[in-house]
């Protein structure tokens, strides 16, 4: 490796052991001395979320005790890297799923690009006009006491020749805001604190290839030369180049109730993407935890996903090569079938049976194996093209809607296509979105259904503690819990409950049994732990305690 490469390594090594100094998880007897500044000063000071106290007693707002008590070794991850992928993070040790990899806080915080108006010091979105600009710049804040500390005096300084002042609801204005504010935000950052600068400039920026295409000339045009001109920043293109690129490459999108934005956290980017990841993250309370999904074994690349898992693999493919700048060759990728999920395979229209698969050359015809017919690729485009305008122009939350959406496209593409998968996930949840008591028995068996229809896909697409499957068995629980209370439990046959894949809900039951119940139980119980980090974790006891009353009657 040569020198310059070698010395960002260490500086990301050095910032991957700070994230152990302040993580609570890792227990205090392997905590380094305070004296370590470096680690002290980079998560606790210039964190722009949360304070020190905060991030220290993060452990008791999200460890469950067992957690807690855990006593791990402070390296769990190293960074390993090669010319093919990078740098990357390797488990140091046998990672058992469920376990937290790290916790990190981000370096910078701001609001996506092109999105409509979010407070800039703690950056909820900001809705209609009862919200006011900032006394000095005009920029959108939430007002006094919102209790964030995004928007500091230097930055507010730099915000003023933009003009909101006077119109901070300018849409074109806000929308510039936003383009300008992560560059601005991570010079700032940088000027203040010499190590986050090595740490952030250690980051892959793809700057290079990026200056070549329609996003660099975009950087130049519209951030740079704004920077220069209108706020009067002497930042050389080169640099701004550096840093979108910087943030665009890693930045985590965050969600956290109506709090939205782009995060930097380092620790996090080091993580390379899997199609079929082995971690997701959370992000709540300004700090975003890592958590295996499946066990890890030692040695085995730590990944995360950068695009949706359940998307099909040319629409992964075409966002992964536009956003992050490189072609995915997992074993997913390079499966037509996509290990078996089916996920781009579209029914044939000539036998109705057979599923075609996508073939490797995007240009090639589309074949039946099942009668021979082909089709040409121009002629399965125009169908997937229609399948998601339809999609998008779908009211998603209006489950007659959707239903209707459902039974028309799984016609067409057949039942295993990710339009299909979408739309039977947007019922799911368009469903369960209504008032329970409005839901009929119908209704209610439908969602047993799609749920297992969904959960045998997310063992093969999202296996492990995966989000997807733990709002999928909330749903189901929900779905489950009130179909055993509108029916009653009766202690009855049981053998067909025992099957495989759990609760045997159907039409014909007109009672349930205790092994139904048990079922449920077991599922909510997994639901909990999946969804421990998540702000539905509150849903899942409130399940909890209706099946509990359930059964004590
Ligand atoms: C967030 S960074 C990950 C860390 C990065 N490898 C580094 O050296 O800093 C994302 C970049 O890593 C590379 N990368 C991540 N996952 C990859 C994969 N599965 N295959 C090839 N390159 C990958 C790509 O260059 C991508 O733009």
């Amino acid at each position: 490796m040569e020198a310059e490469e070698q010395q960002r390594v260490s500086a990301l090594e050095r910032y991957m052991t700070s994230l152990a100094a302040i993580n609570p998880s890792w227990g205090d007897q392997d905590k380094p001395e305070a004296s370590d500044s470096f680690s002290e000063r980079l998560q606790l000071e210039y964190c722009p979320t949360k304070r020190p106290e905060v991030l220290r007693s993060s452990g008791s707002l999200f460890s469950s005790p067992e957690e807690q008590d855990e006593r791990r070794p402070r390296e769990v991850v190293e960074i390993h890297s090669s010319p093919g992928f990078g740098r990357y993070l390797v488990a140091s040790r046998n990672i058992a799923a469920g376990e937290v990899v790290f916790r990190e806080a981000p370096l910078v915080v701001a609001p996506k690009a092109g999105s409509g108006a979010s407070c800039l010091a703690c950056l909820r979105s900001l809705q209609g006009s009862e919200w006011a600009g900032c006394q000095q710049c005009g920029a959108p804040l939430c007002g006094r006491g919102c209790g964030g500390d995004g928007h500091s005096q230097e930055e507010c300084r730099l915000l003023v020749p933009l003009g909101l002042k006077g119109q901070p609801q300018n849409t074109v204005l806000i929308k510039q805001l936003s383009v300008l504010l992560t560059p601005i935000r991570t010079i700032l950052l940088m000027k203040k604190a010499p190590p986050v600068k090595e740490v952030i400039a250690a980051l892959q920026s793809h700057a290079e290839e990026r200056r070549r295409l329609p996003i660099g000339r975009f950087v130049d045009e519209h951030v740079a030369k704004v920077l220069r001109a209108r706020l009067g920043l002497p930042v050389d293109s080169d640099i701004v180049q550096h840093l979108c690129g910087i943030f665009d490459t890693n930045a985590f999108e965050i969600s956290d109730g109506d709090i939205r934005g782009r995060a930097l956290l380092p620790g996090g980017a080091l993580m390379n993407h899997s199609c079929s990841p082995n971690t997701q993250h959370w992000y709540r309370n300004g700090v975003m935890t890592v958590r295996a999904v499946v066990d890890i074994p030692e040695g085995a690349p730590v990944t995360n996903t950068y695009t949706n898992s359940l998307w099909g693999t040319r629409a992964r493919a075409a966002h992964l090569s536009t956003s992050k700048l490189f072609t995915c060759e997992c074993e997913r990728c390079l499966d037509p079938t996509e290990l078996g999920s089916h996920l781009s395979s579209v029914l044939c229209r000539g036998c109705g049976g057979g599923l075609m698969l996508p073939p490797a050359d995007c240009r090639a015809d589309w074949e039946c194996p099942a009668c021979g017919k082909s089709v040409s690729a121009g002629a399965i485009e125009t169908l997937l093209r229609a399948g998601g305008a339809a999609l998008g122009r779908l009211p998603i939350g209006d489950a007659a809607a959707v239903a209707a959406a459902l039974a028309h496209l799984r016609r067409l593409l057949g039942d295993a296509h990710y339009i299909v998968v979408e739309l039977k996930y947007a019922l799911v949840q368009a469903l369960m979105a209504t008032a329970l008591e409005a839901l009929t028995e119908d209704d209610l068996l439908n969602v047993l259904d799609l749920t297992s229809d969904l959960l045998r896909l997310a063992d093969l697409l999202e296996p492990g503690l995966s989000r997807f499957r733990g709002i999928l068995l909330l749903e189901r629980c929900r779905a489950a819990v009130e179909l055993l209370q509108r029916r009653g439990v009766a202690d009855c046959d049981t053998t067909a409950a025992a099957s495989a894949g759990g609760t045997q809900l159907n039409s014909s039951q007109s009672v349930y049994s205790v092994q139904n119940v048990e079922d449920v139980s077991r599922q909510l119980e997994e639901c909990a732990f999946i969804l421990h980090y998540d702000s539905r974790h509150d849903d899942v006891i409130e399940v909890k305690q209706r099946i509990t009353s359930l059964i004590s009657f």
